[in-house]
């Protein structure tokens, strides 16, 4: 059986439940349950704070995880990334009242408000700068506010939070984060890992493909393919019309309006866009 942790709480939470159950697992909580069985697939889900899941997975008591890049960094924990799960993007900025730090080197000797001291002290230290790291649970951006700290660093989406605060963003991004799946350090994959990550991808896959069919004339295909090269290779079928073939291929989700643009232009016509339920690929 896979035990598998999956966060409660947070900006991970409703996103990580929604990929399993998308992938055809009974991953949802209907209350509190700490716990929830999916006996069909042979797997139990652990509803786990997502800060905590790197140590139950790294040493071992949980299988596999879903956490957030930065938090397994954060931990120092050594486990094993499986899959980036393209959801819970942010970036890890350090941030200072407007108009008073311009570079990260100014940080030097300030006080360091965050939630994520390991990765800050580990930055501080690879840059040679001296860190006095103030930890707080969450709502850092007030810390300056309130005089326990000069500056901040914590995880940004929008920037919004900061503005808010006052604080505008200095340097570049220490690192950028995802949610993803991970294992133990060193873990040799079973066939239900393999079976689970066959699954997960094939969501992620039909989440960032579209199917594509349009009708070419023969002489353009070869240009056409290009433009359409698919996950794996075109598939070329016969057209009545004598000259043309018909075209099928996945095209990025984000690519889908430019390729339609390009085909158009090549001599393609008859463009077609579907989205893809499923796939195992
Ligand atoms: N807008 C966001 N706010 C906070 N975390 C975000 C955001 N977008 C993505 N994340 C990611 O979510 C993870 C943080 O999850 P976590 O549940 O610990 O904090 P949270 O969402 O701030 O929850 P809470 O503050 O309720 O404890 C990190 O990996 C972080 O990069
Ligand atoms: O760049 P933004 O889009 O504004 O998002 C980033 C903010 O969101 C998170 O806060 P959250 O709401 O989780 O509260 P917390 O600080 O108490 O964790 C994070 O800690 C930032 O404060
Ligand atoms: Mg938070």
């Amino acid at each position: 059986m896979l035990r598998i942790a999956v966060p409660n709480k947070g900006a991970l939470s409703a996103a990580s439940s929604q990929l399993l159950c998308d992938a055809g697992y009974r991953a949802k909580r209907e209350g509190a349950e700490l716990v929830v069985a999916d006996v069909e697939n042979d797997i139990e889900f652990f509803f786990l704070r997502p800060r905590d899941i790197a140590v139950y997975v790294g040493s071992g008591r949980l299988d596999v995880g879903i956490t957030g890049r930065d938090l397994l960094q954060d931990s120092g924990v050594a486990a094993q990334e499986l899959v980036a799960l393209d959801f819970g993007h942010s970036s890890f900025r350090y941030a200072a009242p407007k108009g008073t730090v311009t570079e990260v080197a100014q940080l030097d000797g300030m006080r360091i408000a965050t939630s994520f001291p390991g990765l800050v002290r580990a930055d501080f230290a690879a840059r040679g700068l001296r860190a006095e790291v103030v930890t707080l649970d969450g709502a850092v951006e007030t810390a300056v506010r309130l005089g326990v700290a000069d500056a901040v660093a914590d995880v940004v989406e929008t920037g919004r939070t900061l503005r808010a605060a006052g604080l505008e963003l200095v340097g570049e991004p220490v690192m950028g984060s995802q949610a993803i799946m991970i294992a133990k350090q060193g873990l040799e994959l079973s066939a239900p890992h393999e079976k689970l990550l066959r699954r997960v991808q094939g969501v992620l896959v039909a989440r960032q493909y579209v199917m594509m069919d349009y009708d070419a004339p023969t002489a353009v295909l070869d240009k056409a393919c290009e433009i359409t090269p698919g996950y794996e290779s075109p598939t070329i079928s016969p057209l009545q019309r004598e000259g043309w073939v018909a075209v099928r291929a996945m095209v990025p989700k984000d690519e889908v309006n430019r390729t339609m643009d390009d085909l158009w232009e090549l001599g393609a016509r008859g463009i077609l866009v579907s989205g893809i339920q499923a796939c195992r690929l």
